[in-house]
């Protein structure tokens, strides 16, 4: 397979020296309880491309997303061993501020939640509540640019005081997204973010990510290996709790070094 990006991307070669690690994950392990879901997986993801972890139902690509803003320490039973590094600092250090981190490296989930309230209102929140501004005329400029940037603004613009989940699907999710861009952070954590949408808002949500690259560094889970073609320049394959094979989209989807990964993009399981 080999779908084009949706703009043209640049073409990394892999290592490439231009793409600074955002996060480094060494030796990363994760269990639920006795249970290994993430085996010793090493792993630099760049800061200015999309990443793209994709493999068979199960294999732990979530487990592994909700370890790089420490959600999995909302699970019960869940514990990481090893160490994930964002610009060098190891996020796991007693005494991380995880509040902060998680608007650091923000997460967009499955279905999209936005809260029950208007829509100015879930994208002012998280600067409220961070600090980042307590000022009217400054969050009035904070939601604008976020929702602009979420390709929302024209849609939503005369209707801030609406609630955000009178929104269609497609539009909660890009509402999601600009929450997330509204305290600035550093990267995009996106757990399938167009499993629950159809194929237009899909289609959106993809341009959306592309216009979004460069800025944020953005990892995204996808059942989709299309989606991952199309938005990621990186792509992670992930197997029974192990990355089998990381490089750039078009040798992973071109010229795959392992059997397993050939497997899984030639459509033989998964
Ligand atoms: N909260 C949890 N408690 C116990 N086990 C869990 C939990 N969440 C996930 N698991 C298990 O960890 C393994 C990895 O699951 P995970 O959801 O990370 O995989 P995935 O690749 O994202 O799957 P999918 O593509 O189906 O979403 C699976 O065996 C799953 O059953």
């Amino acid at each position: 397979m080999n779908t084009p990006a949706l703009s043209p991307a640049p073409t990394p070669t892999f290592p490439d020296p231009v793409a600074e690690a955002k996060i480094s994950a060494k030796n990363v392990s994760v269990f639920y309880g006795a249970k290994r879901a993430i085996d010793d997986v090493s792993i630099d993801i760049p800061k200015s491309y999309v990443t793209a972890f994709i493999g068979p139902s199960g294999c732990g690509k979530s487990t592994f997303l909700r370890s790089l803003n420490r959600m999995n320490d909302t699970i019960a039973g869940a514990r990481v061993e090893g160490e994930i590094l964002l610009d060098g600092e190891d996020i796991y250090r007693s005494g991380m501020d995880v509040v902060q981190l998680r608007a650091r490296v923000g997460m967009v989930f499955q279905k999209p939640n936005p809260f029950p309230k208007s829509i100015y209102d879930n994208i002012a929140y998280g600067p409220k509540i961070h600090g980042i501004t307590g000022s009217k005329s400054e969050l009035d400029g904070i939601v604008e640019t976020s929702l602009q940037r979420a390709g929302l603004w024209d849609e939503v613009k005369d209707r801030l005081s609406d609630s955000g989940t009178a929104l269609s699907g497609g539009q909660q999710q890009r509402l999601c997204i600009a929450r997330a861009i509204a305290v600035d952070p550093e990267v995009i954590l996106m757990d399938e973010p167009c499993s629950a949408l159809d194929p237009i808002a899909t289609a959106r949500i993809e341009e959306l990510i592309d216009e979004l690259r460069g800025r944020y560094a953005i990892v995204i889970v996808t059942h989709s290996m299309q989606q991952a073609a199309r938005v990621s320049q990186r792509t992670a394959f992930f197997h029974i709790g192990k990355i089998v094979e990381y490089g750039t989209t078009s040798d992973i989807f071109t010229n795959p070094r392992e059997e397993r990964t050939k497997d899984y993009i030639t459509g033989r399981y998964g």
